[in-house]
C-alpha cells in the first residue's frame, strides 16, 4: 500500500482526489490537510466521503506528511515549493497540482506568477506530468508537476499534428471554455451564481499564466518556435473544459483521423472520436479521459480540433493519480475505470 498524504484537502482538486484516493485498492490516505478546518472531520465537511474517509483535517504543520511515501499538494501557486526540498530530502515523493513546477525557466515563473521560485534548482528535476508525453520519465520521477486544466486539453489535441509537422507553429489559436470550479473554492465575486450562470464571457486575453505552460509543451513536441493565440473563457457550468484548436496546414492534408487514431491508439485515456464528431463536456464529467475530434472543414488550410476534460479529472485530481499510478509501478488505469456521469 502506498501512504499517501494530500496538502489542501478542502479545494475543489483536493476533495476530487480524496473521491478518487478512497475507492483506489493500492492506497493508505494517511493525512489530509486544511489550515482552516483543522480538526473536523473530513465527512463532517464533506458528506460525499462518509463511509469512505474516515480521517479528521490536520495543519500541514502539524501532519505526518514526511512519514507518508507520497504527498499530493492541492493548494495554491506559490504553496508547493516552500515545503517540497524539505520532504524530497526525507525520501517522500510529490505531486504538485498547481504550477510551482511546470515551467523550467524560474524567470518566466517569476514573471507570470509574481513571486521569485523558492527551490529554482529543482526545476529541472521535475518531471511534466502529462503521461501521453512524458510516460517514462514519470515512471522514475520523484518529484511531478501536474499540468493545467487548459494545458492538458489543449496539448492534446495540438500534439499529433505538431509531432508530424503538418501545421505551422508560429500559427496556432486555442479557444478554450472552462466551467467555475476552474476557478477554485475561493469566495470570489465572478464566481457567484448570479454573475457566472446565464453568462459568459472571455478573460486573460492580453496574457494568460497558462499560455507560457502550452507554448512549453508544444515547443519541445515540435523543436520550433510556438505562436499560440490563447483565450479562456468563463462558462456556466460547474465542470468542464472544452477547447476548440484551430491550425494552419502546412501542405496537403494528411489523412488526420488515421493520425489522432494512431498516435493515441495505446492511450488508455484519450479517446479519438469517429470522423465527424463533436465531443460533448458532460461526456468526461468525473472521468479521467479526454475525448477528441478533428476536422477539416471543407477541405481548406484550416484544421479544428475538439477537446474536452473535466477540468478537476483529467485536468487535475485524476491526471495525478494517474501519475501516481506510474511513479509507483502500478497499472496506470488503477482507481480510474469510472466511466463519465451522465447527464
Ligand atoms: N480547479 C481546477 O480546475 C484546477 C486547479 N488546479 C490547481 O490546483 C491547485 C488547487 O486548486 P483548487 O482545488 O481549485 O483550489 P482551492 O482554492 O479550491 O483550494 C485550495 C486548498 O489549499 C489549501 N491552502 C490554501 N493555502 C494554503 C497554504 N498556504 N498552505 C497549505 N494549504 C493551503 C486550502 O485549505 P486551507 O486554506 O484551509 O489550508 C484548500 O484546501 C491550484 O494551484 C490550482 O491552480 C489545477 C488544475 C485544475
Ligand atoms: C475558470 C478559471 O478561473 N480557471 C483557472 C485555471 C485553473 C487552473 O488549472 O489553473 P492552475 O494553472 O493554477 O493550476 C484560471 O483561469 O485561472
Amino acid at each position: 500500500m502506498i501512504k499517501v498524504g494530500v496538502v489542501g484537502g478542502t479545494g475543489y482538486t483536493g476533495v476530487e482526489l480524496l473521491r478518487l484516493l478512497a475507492a483506489h485498492p493500492q492506497v493508505d490516505l494517511r493525512a489530509v490537510t486544511s489550515r482552516g478546518e483543522a480538526g473536523r472531520h473530513l465527512a463532517d465537511l464533506f458528506p460525499n466521503l462518509r463511509g469512505h474517509v474516515d480521517l479528521v483535517f490536520t495543519h500541514p504543520d502539524e501532519s505526518d506528511l514526511p512519514g507518508c511515501d507520497l504527498v499530493f499538494f492541492a493548494t495554491p501557486n506559490g504553496t508547493a515549493m516552500q515545503l517540497v526540498p524539505d520532504l524530497l530530502a526525507a525520501g517522500v515523493k510529490v505531486i504538485d497540482l498547481a504550477a510551482d513546477f511546470r515551467l523550467r525557466d524560474p524567470a518566466a515563473w517569476e514573471h507570470w506568477y509574481g513571486m521569485p521560485h523558492a527551490c529554482p534548482e529543482l526545476l529541472a528535476e521535475a518531471v511534466y506530468g502529462l503521461p501521453e508525453v512524458n510516460r517514462e520519465a514519470v515512471r522514475g520521477a520523484r518529484l511531478v508537476a501536474n499540468p493545467g486544466c487548459y494545458p492538458t486539453a489543449v496539448q492534446l489535441g495540438f500534439l499529433p499534428l505538431l509531432e508530424q509537422g503538418l501545421v505551422e507553429p508560429g500559427n496556432l489559436i486555442a479557444d478554450t471554455k472552462s466551467g467555475v470550479s476552474g476557478a477554485g473554492r475561493k469566495a470570489a465575486v465572478g464566481t457567484l451564481l448570479a454573475e457566472a450562470s446565464e453568462n459568459m464571457k472571455a478573460y486573460g486575453v492580453a496574457g494568460h499564466r497558462h499560455q507560457p505552460e502550452i507554448r512549453q509543451g508544444l515547443r519541445a513536441a515540435t523543436q520550433q518556435p510556438v505562436e499560440l493565440t490563447f483565450v479562456p473563457h468563463l462558462t456556466p457550468m460547474i465542470r468542464g473544459i472544452h477547447a476548440t484548436l484551430y491550425a494552419r496546414l502546412t501542405g496537403a492534408a494528411a489523412d488526420l483521423q488515421s493520425l489522432f487514431e494512431q498516435r493515441y491508439a495505446d492511450e488508455p485515456f484519450v479517446d479519438v472520436m469517429p470522423l465527424g464528431a463533436h465531443p460533448e463536456t458532460r461526456s468526461v464529467r468525473g472521468a479521467n479521459h479526454c475525448r477528441l475530434a478533428v476536422h477539416h472543414p471543407r477541405g481548406g488550410q484550416t484544421v479544428v480540433v475538439l477537446s474536452v476534460i473535466d477540468n478537476l479529472v483529467k485536468g487535475a485530481a485524476g491526471q495525478a493519480v494517474q501519475n501516481m499510478n506510474l511513479m509507483f509501478g502500478l497499472d496506470e488505469t488503477t482507481g480510474l475505470g469510472a466511466a463519465a456521469l451522465l447527464p
